[in-house]
């Protein structure tokens, strides 16, 4: 019997039983673990259950504990939490509201306002004061130690106000207590490589069981659907690949709870079916694997979940803990079980929203139509929307005119988890941006103003990269606590060199992260997945291609090349410990192509190139690059137009050269030229 089933039978929680079986000593992560007749037995004991019963009595005592304890933090949480409506509707609010006892200090705090927060008359503080050898009169304000003075003697102590910036309300996260938290459905995205099928099998699960579709609503597209099984909601996001969900990372928004890894049974893992993992890993979601295509005579998902485990996704038969379903989304097979797989997995993750506060959510993706102004389709993530909210999302808001759902049919509220499209909103927002509901009008208005003024700010906060320069700066904030490292290099030896050499830096409070590795050119998938998450490039002994260089620029993350494996470690612990001074900075000048070579016997091999970009320069440094691999350093020996030395070579000209103590040029070697440049101190 598996955990689920005996779960199940047993009216229990997967996760407890994990628990218990993992406190009688078997190593059980997941709800598929099968229960072994011993183990079966010992964890009857452990629960105190026998077989027939139906409602334990072990859970009932269990959940009274659980619920006295649940209970406690929730009041604990109650009186530092202001009811979240009331905190939002009046901003700036101040943070900690424990009546007794606390005096609020800000900037200009009078007499009069530290009166009424002591709950005591005017005339009783100025009284105190003189006795402080102070004169006051009410309208007085007071510095931080003469109101500390009178704390002391009145009994209280003083804090300093707080107050909340709700035009960030990205980072305005407010705590719900644990009795208004109900289960919510899990949000999913499918992954995978192109052609493995995912919008194929977004389609069956669509087609198979969309809410309330007997009700005659026709699909449409909105960008996420929800469908039901046994009960239960799921909402899938309905752009497949990873695009979507790496841009909506990159702008800070977590929308996914659960993401499936398609892969076809007859094709293997792919590119872009690692690229998906790394995604699905570095969001820390956890992946269910969907071996497609089952029906065609050369599927093969033995070979699948062999090529997985490289990725440490390993099936349960296997002694790992990933789900794996095989599905023929072409013919709808499987599609049940894999609903039910997610449903599981959901039930593990214990995915909680509070219905009944002000809804706040992100935005899945957003058009203007020529009818009916902008049309945006949102997911709620908390709270619950209705029509007429007033709403700020990104930089814009409106109030919610009308709502649909995904098969078209006009909803008046929308819950945790439910994608609905909008409309009577000013402006387009970007998929990513977050939306929050206010409590009128003027001041969603006003909120939506003050985020557009400061949405540089706010722009640069949200996409600012890691950069080894102010990394220091950065871990000093307290804004990083992970180094994320993608790591590149030429060969799979050196990928492996460098990982282990990068997980032995120790800087306290800060853990080096490789969300990605392997051996191969920098790509720009490997931008955008450092984009995403804040990640910095490591190449070694190898280069970004020119697209990929431009793309780095604007997305605004970080390359850096190195060719000896203990400078990176050396870099990368000295920008953490805030000692990075490098004296010498390489700039790159140029770059040429080798169009042609001819041997000379006392020469050399000398490459006829084309110059691509910028300018070839005498006396500088070169790379010959070769398929995105450096395959020789060293200096640059003669530059010539046609006959004649030249001092430099600029792009669109040709030329000729030879690098120095290397004759294995080959034609479509790249030569990168570079001189270093030196670095003004800071
Ligand atoms: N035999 C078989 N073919 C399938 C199955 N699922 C998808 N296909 C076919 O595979 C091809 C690609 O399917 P898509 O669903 O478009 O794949 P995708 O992953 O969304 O592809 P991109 O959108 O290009 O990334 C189509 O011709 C589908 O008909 C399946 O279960 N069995």
């Amino acid at each position: 019997m598996r955990i689920h089933e005996f779960s199940k039978k047993f009216n229990m929680n997967n996760k407890k039983i994990i628990e218990k079986m993992n406190e009688l000593g078997y190593e059980t992560k997941s709800h598929m673990s099968d229960i072994k007749e011993e183990a079966y037995t010992l964890l009857l004991e452990a629960l105190d259950l026998d077989a027939s019963q139906e409602d334990p009595y072990w859970e009932s005592e269990y959940e009274k504990d659980h619920n006295k304890s649940k209970k406690k933090k929730a009041n604990q949480k109650k009186s530092k939490n202001k009811n979240a409506e009331e905190r939002i509707s009046n901003i700036p609010v101040t943070e900690e509201i424990e009546k007794e006892n606390v005096i609020y200090f800000k900037e200009d705090l009078t007499v009069g306002q530290l009166a009424e927060q002591i709950e005591k008359p005017a005339s009783d503080v100025i009284k105190t004061l003189m006795q402080l050898g102070i004169m006051a009169s009410i309208n007085h304000s007071l510095d931080r130690d003469t109101v500390e003075l009178i704390g002391e003697e009145a009994g209280f102590e003083v804090k300093d106000e707080v107050v909340t910036d709700a035009t960030k309300f990205e980072d305005f996260v407010i705590e719900d207590s644990d009795e208004d938290l109900q289960e919510r459905p899990p949000v999913v995205t499918i992954m995978g490589h192109v052609d493995h099928g995912k919008t194929t099998l977004l389609d069956a699960i669509r087609h198979s069981r969309v809410v309330n579709s007997e009700a005659g609503g026709i699909t449409q597209h909105i960008g996420a659907y929800q469908v039901e099984k046994d009960g239960k909601k799921i909402t899938f996001i309905d752009t497949p690949g990873h695009a979507a969900f790496t841009e909506m990372r990159a702008r800070g928004a977590k929308v996914t709870d659960l993401v499936i890894i398609v892969v076809a049974a007859d094709d293997g893992v792919m590119p872009q079916t690692r690229e998906a993992i790394d995604h699905a890993k570095a969001a820390e979601c956890p992946i269910i694997v969907a071996i497609n295509k089952m029906d065609k005579p050369t599927a093969n998902p033995d070979r699948v979940m062999q090529e997985l485990t490289e990725y440490n996704l390993i099936p349960e038969e296997w002694g790992g803990n990933t789900v794996f379903v095989k599905v023929s989304a072409l013919k709808g097979e499987g599609i049940d079980e894999c609903l039910d797989m997610i449903n599981l997995a959901a039930e593990m993750e214990e995915l909680k929203a509070n219905p009944k506060r002000l809804a706040s959510g992100t935005v899945v993706e957003a058009k203007l139509d020529k009818g009916r102004g902008t049309v945006a389709t949102i997911l709620v993530q908390n709270g619950t929307l209705r029509i007429g909210d007033a709403i700020v999302i990104g930089k814009t808001y409106g109030r919610v005119r009308a709502m649909a759902n995904d098969i078209n049919q006009e909803v008046k509220e929308a819950g945790p988890s439910t994608p609905v499209e909008i409309i009577g909103i000013h402006e387009v927002p970007l998929a990513g941006d977050p939306f929050m509901v206010f409590s009128d009008d003027k001041e969603a208005r006003k909120i939506a103003e003050a985020r557009e003024s400061n949405v540089k700010r706010e722009e640069q906060k949200t996409t600012k990269a890691v950069s080894l320069d102010d990394l220091f700066a950065q871990i000093q904030e307290g804004e990083i606590k992970e180094l994320n490292l993608i790591v590149k290099a030429d060969v799979q030896g050196s990928v492996e060199a460098l990982k282990g050499a990068l997980h032995k830096i120790d800087v306290e409070g800060v853990k080096v992260n490789i969300i990605r590795s392997g051996a191969g050119a920098i790509a720009e998938t490997d931008v955008s997945l450092a984009a995403a998450s804040n990640a910095i490039i490591i190449g070694f002994n190898v280069r970004p291609t020119g697209k990929t260089r431009e793309l780095a620029r604007e997305e605004g993350v970080e390359i850096r090349l190195h060719t000896i494996i203990y400078k990176v470690t050396e870099e990368i612990e000295s920008a953490m410990k805030g000692m990075l001074d490098p004296e010498f900075e390489e700039k790159v000048i140029g770059q040429a192509e080798v169009r042609d070579t001819f041997k000379v016997s006392r020469v050399g091999t000398i490459a006829g190139c084309m110059v691509i970009d910028g300018k070839i320069q005498r006396n500088s440094k070169v790379r010959v690059i070769r398929e995105g691999v450096i395959v020789y350093e060293g200096e640059l020996s003669t530059l010539k137009r046609f006959k004649d030395d030249a001092k430099e070579v600029a792009q669109g000209y040709e030329c000729g050269l030879t690098v120095e103590n290397y004759n294995d040029l080959k034609v479509g070697d790249i030569i990168e030229v570079y001189i270093m440049e030196e670095i003004e101190a800071k």
